[in-house]
């Protein structure tokens, strides 16, 4: 039977230090801000955001929630992106995606700051992660890394796949665990014989988006899983994308949906943004 990695005491001990060092800040009159633009009225979108606020609120990081209407235009969200980069205040700056379809995604996360990129999806901090240069890491695949991490196992040498090639879980996923070492195989909706590469993965991270997609025939004696789906079932209830049962009988460690990675990812989001207002002081001192 596996043992569960939780993503709800993990994210709790991280944000539990996040706070600590606000609040060490906030002693020498120094705040720490996250600006959230979130666009239209996506029910997912909006539960994520809520949560980041609440999560925000814990750590004693200030943050501001700016929701605007589905009709908006691309120039009026680049420009309030611009207003939000050129803010001392804010430390941290996210644009909740998907987008509306009539504005371009690409040009919207070009526009975010660098500095202030605590999702760590601009084309500077992606770059800087491939060359493995100090840098934003995207929330979701960091948060994996640390649930990872808290095995304890080493992950050098080890047969790694990752399930899934986005750019914001599955291929930033890839490059940190060949970071670590670890022999990565990226698969996708191409891949032939996936369940055959699943069955050798020491280490298997799944982000497909697909309900039940990794079956317990997919999965090694003792490996490590990592179930980045949410899938809203049609029971009403959130799943992954792993079988949870029975890939629980096969894997060592496990991650449960919910409570599992998008606890991770929100985590991660404090860290970012608490590292992004030391930046930006190191720099103004
Ligand atoms: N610019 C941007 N940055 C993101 O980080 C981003 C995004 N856009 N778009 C969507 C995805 C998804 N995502 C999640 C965050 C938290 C949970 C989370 O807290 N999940 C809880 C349950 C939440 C629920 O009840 O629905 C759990 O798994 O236990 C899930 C998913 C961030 N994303």
């Amino acid at each position: 039977m596996a043992k569960l990695i939780s993503g709800k005491e993990l994210a709790a001990r991280v944000k539990q230090e996040v706070a600590q060092e606000v609040q060490a800040l906030r002693q020498k009159q120094i705040t720490v801000r996250l600006a959230v633009i979130i666009v239209g009225e996506n029910p997912a979108s909006m539960t994520y955001v809520a949560g980041k606020a609440r999560d925000c609120e814990a750590c004693g990081i200030e943050s501001d929630v700016i929701r605007l209407p589905e009709q908006t235009t691309e120039a009026e969200l680049l420009e309030r992106v611009r207003a939000c980069n050129e803010d001392p205040s804010v430390n941290g700056l996210l644009v909740q995606l998907p987008l509306p379809k009539h504005i371009c995604e690409k040009n919207v996360i070009d526009a975010i700051a660098p500095e202030k990129d605590v999702d760590g999806f601009t084309p500077v901090n992606v770059g800087k992660m491939v060359i493995g240069e100090s840098c934003f890491l995207p929330c979701t695949p960091a948060g994996c890394l640390e649930m990872l991490r808290s095995t304890g196992l080493s992950m050098a040498g080890k047969n790694a796949v990752v399930v899934g090639r986005s750019n914001i879980v599955g291929k930033p996923m890839a490059l940190l665990l060949c970071a670590q070492n670890a022999t990565v195989t990226l698969c996708h909706s191409r891949t032939q014989d996936l369940a055959e590469i699943c069955r050798r993965a020491d280490i298997l991270v799944v982000a497909v988006g697909r309900e039940r997609f990794i079956t317990g025939d997919m999965v090694k004696p003792g490996a490590v899983v990592i179930d980045v789906g949410i899938n809203r079932g049609a029971d009403g209830k959130l799943h992954g994308d792993v079988d949870f049962e029975a890939a629980s009988e096969k894997a060592a460690f496990i991650t449960p949906v919910p409570g599992g990675v998008g606890l991770m990812t929100r985590a991660m989001l404090m860290r970012n943004t608490l590292e992004a207002a030391k930046r930006q002081r190191g720099q103004a001192e």
